[in-house]
């Protein structure tokens, strides 16, 4: 009997390995209770994700993504249209009428007080009219930029071309009425910077916004220019120019609605330091802007010869007829006055818009003041003035000579709004096209999905994959701790997958039957196996498989579902129960170290408990037994019989006894094979050997455990340690499982939903809910078909009402044409070229009011 107690104890080292499996056994089967309650709470969670969801893009699709002023512009027309539909604002009156207008005069550079402007109250509310329609236009381009781009979506901008130096930054911020543009003699221009002037009359303040940045206002200018110099230098020196837009709007009371596009200057040759191909791309850039419906300020030195001038060649490249270019002769202080005059009043190159000779060079005294906040406008106006008018014979009332910033201010505006107009319609009827389009895709793709919705599927997908197999449910009351491990799968594994432990030379247990059962040596082994069960960190142990355990269920449960593409919720759900379970983690060692330190000392075993033990250790004995049966029949199979197999394990059992003696090497580790087997029977001889004695040894523990002796428990520690170490193993496991399950499991039940909803539930921003949203492949290509869809109707809206506002300011040009035309000065050769094209705006007869 002692030796199958000893057995027990060489054992012992199995039992404490598998305890942690019994731990983990138990308590996944804990975590699945626990998955299998938590999958109706995540799903309910989930369902509020759902619908805070669906709300969000309700939210997000008025405000996500739509800057501040387009929802202003949004709400301003729903009011609009409540009021009388879709058409245009009418000029506004009083008090902002007079701010308006205010704010127009000073947008086209008139003297910057009421008493200055020398606009008849008629011509200001032109005026207004007008920038109205650009300004609507500049909205709807923006609300454009963001659907995305297609050409045939563009609306028309203003693109700057010219020389290096040839004054073009000189003539934006003379436009702007700041210094902003990044200055530098290293080629500092290298992206397109597309700058949008928003006027805004009734502000005081100016300020600048990059959209794409989204640092907010910025009213420094310095600081505009600082950020424009980092943005273009960002280029690498040797791609030198890239054709990746910055883009820039500017908000001011002294602005006039205007888009832009300055683009870096051409070149004659590349520097030292410069690719070669830079002349080229250089030109490449610009003849991409340089395409129609765009207009084109093609500006000129005049202290360079017109025959010279780069811009004008470009230009005429792609406007040959010179419709659609607008010439600037820069720099006019630096030639004699009636060489500048001969240079506007060219006939060489006749553009239907005309020149503008301008000074726009800021004063130096000014210069330095305008670095701060002041406007330039009024300093480079009047350095103008004084210069133009100190000419009156070439420049004079009676010239009839475009000259001036204001003047190019105004022709600016005129020209972009008459290009606008012209553009109206077949922007119009692409956006039509394109809403179709839209309309078709969502239909495609999201009315069928509707039941159920895309998350609702999910979720109910997610619901199925939750709920347990069938089979799997929680069994009724506190389950036994699985056992058994204690026998089956390490022995089987080694007998048929593993590697063969090595056989002891000597066979110890065959002694063990006569050992005495009082001897102090195999007590202290018994004692040794038992105090190990109990030993310091096995709490900390326990409560680490629990966790993993817990962990790798809610992760495979993740994986399993749609939430597995969503890494935002995928984080979500890992740190909600990673937290609650680090947090949770140390208090639960220490509940489980202490409630079983008393087990070290003294162990209690009452009748009930021995006899559970006892049937236990026999039926994992008798599985054991069984399993080693199993693997030798299939031994005997695999070497054609159990008369071969006898006689293979015969001479293997002759070969240990030393009653045949090899040559060479032992026959164990003959790899050609010996005594007429080969090496692989030897092999499955082996392994048969292994299993005999294995079985052996488990009739003889079974043969105790059965035993009237272990009937009962008195005294019988020594005699029948199988027994009472499978009893100490279940008081064990029993108790830290009460703990874990108070400490841990309960408090993670409760808390994981709730750390749920905080991280994806009702506590998300519109901006997660987005994010979130839009980390799936197709609920973000559904998001943009709808937006894309709204935002087309929203612009079409727009353009409806914009068409009346045309019409109505088209029927007053013709009619103002029809008087006489004396307001055509400074439209330059414009009227002798009228005659040439038709279906661009400017054939239609109307001169510029410029
Ligand atoms: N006298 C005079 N100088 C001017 C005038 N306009 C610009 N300048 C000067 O010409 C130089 C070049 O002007 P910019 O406006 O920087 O020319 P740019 O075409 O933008 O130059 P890049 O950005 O290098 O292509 C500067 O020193 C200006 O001060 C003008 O009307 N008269």
């Amino acid at each position: 009997m002692i030796g199958a107690g000893v057995v027990g104890g060489l054992t012992y080292l199995q039992y404490q390995a598998t305890q942690a499996g019994n731990y983990a056994v138990d308590l996944f089967r804990h975590a699945k209770d626990f998955t299998t309650g938590a999958a109706g709470s995540l799903f309910g969670n989930a369902k509020g994700i759902a619908d805070q969801t669906r709300s969000g893009w309700e939210r997000t699709k008025e405000n996500l993504a739509v800057p501040t002023w387009m929802q202003e512009f949004l709400h301003r027309d729903g009011k609009g249209e409540e009021s009388g539909g879709p058409g245009p604002e009418p000029p506004r009156q009083s008090k902002a009428g007079g701010a308006a207008a205010l704010g127009t005069g000073a947008a086209f550079g008139y003297a910057q007080s009421p008493e200055d402007d020398e606009r008849t109250g008629e011509q200001a509310a032109r005026d207004d009219q007008m920038m109205m329609l650009t300004k609507k236009m500049i909205e709807i381009r923006s609300i454009l930029q963001m659907v995305g781009q297609s050409n045939a979506l563009v609306l028309p901008s203003i693109v700057v071309i010219g020389s290096q130096s040839s004054g073009k930054s000189s003539v934006l911020e003379a436009i702007v009425g700041h210094e902003f543009l990044p200055k530098g003699s290293n080629m500092i221009t290298r992206r397109p910077i597309e700058l949008t002037l928003v006027n805004t009359p009734e502000a005081k303040a100016e300020y600048g916004e990059f959209p794409a940045l989204g640092l907010g206002k910025v009213t420094d200018f310095a600081s505009i220019q600082k950020t424009l110099t980092d943005l273009n230098l960002a280029v690498p020196a040797e791609q030198c120019v890239s054709d990746d837009p910055i883009q820039l709007t500017i908000s001011s009371p002294n602005v006039p609605d205007l888009s832009l596009i300055d683009l870096p200057g051409y070149i004659q040759v590349a520097g030292a330091d410069q690719p070669v191909e830079l002349k080229q791309k250089i030109a490449d850039l610009c003849d991409k802007y340089i395409q129609p419906p765009n207009v084109i300020l093609a500006i000129s030195a005049a202290d360079v010869d017109l025959a010279n001038s780069t811009a004008l060649r470009a230009s005429r490249r792609v406007d040959p007829r010179g419709e659609r270019t607008i010439g600037v002769v820069t720099k006019m202080d630096l030639v004699d006055p009636h060489r500048g005059a001969s240079i506007l009043d060219d006939r060489k190159y006749p553009l239907r818009l005309g020149y503008v000779g301008v000074v726009s060079k800021v004063p130096q005294q000014s210069s330095l003041f305008s670095r701060g906040s002041g406007n330039i406008t009024n300093a480079i106006t009047k350095n103008e003035n004084a210069y133009f008018s100190s000419h009156p014979l070439e420049f004079g009332p009676e010239s009839h000579l475009a000259v001036g910033t204001t003047t190019l201010r105004k022709k600016l505006m005129h020209v972009l709004e008459q290009t606008m107009a012209a553009s109206l319609q077949g922007t119009s009827d692409a956006i039509h096209q394109e809403l179709e389009e839209a309309t078709y895709e969502f239909k495609r793709r999201i009315l069928p999905r509707r039941k159920p919705g895309r998350l609702q599927a999910l979720l109910q997908g997610i619901r199925r994959i939750l709920r347990p197999p069938p089979g799997a449910r929680a069994p009724q009351g506190r389950a036994r701790p699985a056992r058994a491990g204690l026998a089956g799968p390490t022995l089987l594994e080694q007998t048929h997958h593993g590697p063969l432990p090595p056989l002891p030379e000597v066979d110890p247990l065959s002694s063990l039957p006569k050992s005495d059962p009082d001897s102090l040596y195999w007590h202290r082994k018994l004692d040794a196996s038992t105090s190990s069960l109990t030993k310091l960190g096995i709490g900390r142990l326990a409560t680490t498989v629990v966790a993993n355990a817990l962990q790798s269920e809610i992760d495979r449960l993740i994986e399993a579902s749609t939430f597995a593409n969503h890494p935002f919720a995928r984080q979500a759900i890992t740190d909600a129960s990673q937290g609650i379970l680090n947090e949770r983690f140390y208090s639960t060692s220490d509940q489980v170290e202490n409630c079983i330190k008393p087990y070290k000392f003294e162990i209690e075993v009452d009748p009930a408990e021995w006899a559970r033990g006892r049937s236990s250790a026999t039926l994992a004995l008798q599985k054991e037994l069984k399993a080693c049966d199993g693997a030798m029949k299939t031994v005997e199979t695999s070497v054609g019989g159990r008369r071969k197999l006898r006689d293979v394990m015969a001479f293997i059992d002759r070969v240990r006894n030393g009653d045949v003696i090899l040559e060479g090497d032992s026959a164990s580790a003959g790899a050609g094979g010996a005594g007429g087997f080969s090496a692989s029977l030897l092999a499955r001889g082996r392994e048969a050997l292994f299993l005999r004695d294995r079985a052996s040894i488990l009739a003889m523990r079974l043969a105790a455990t059965k035993s009237p002796q272990c009937a009962k428990p008195e005294n019988r520690k020594y005699h029948c340690p199988e027994i009472f170490l499978d009893v100490v193993a279940d008081k064990l496991t029993a108790t830290a499982v009460l703990f874990l399950n108070v400490e841990l499991l309960s408090e993670f039940y409760y808390n994981f939903p709730r750390e749920l909803d905080l991280r994806l539930g009702r506590h998300l921003s519109p901006e997660e809910v987005e994010r979130f949203a839009r980390e799936d492949k197709r609920v973000r290509g559904h998001l943009d078909v709808i937006r894309r869809k709204e935002m087309l109707e929203l612009v079409l809206r727009k353009m409806e009402g914009l068409k009346g506002l045309e019409g109505r300011e088209g029927g007053r040009m013709a009619e103002r044409a029809k008087m006489g035309g004396e307001e055509r000065r400074g439209a330059g050769g414009g009227g002798k070229e009228r005659g040439r094209g038709g279906g661009n705006c400017f054939d239609s007869g109307v001169g510029l009011p410029v």
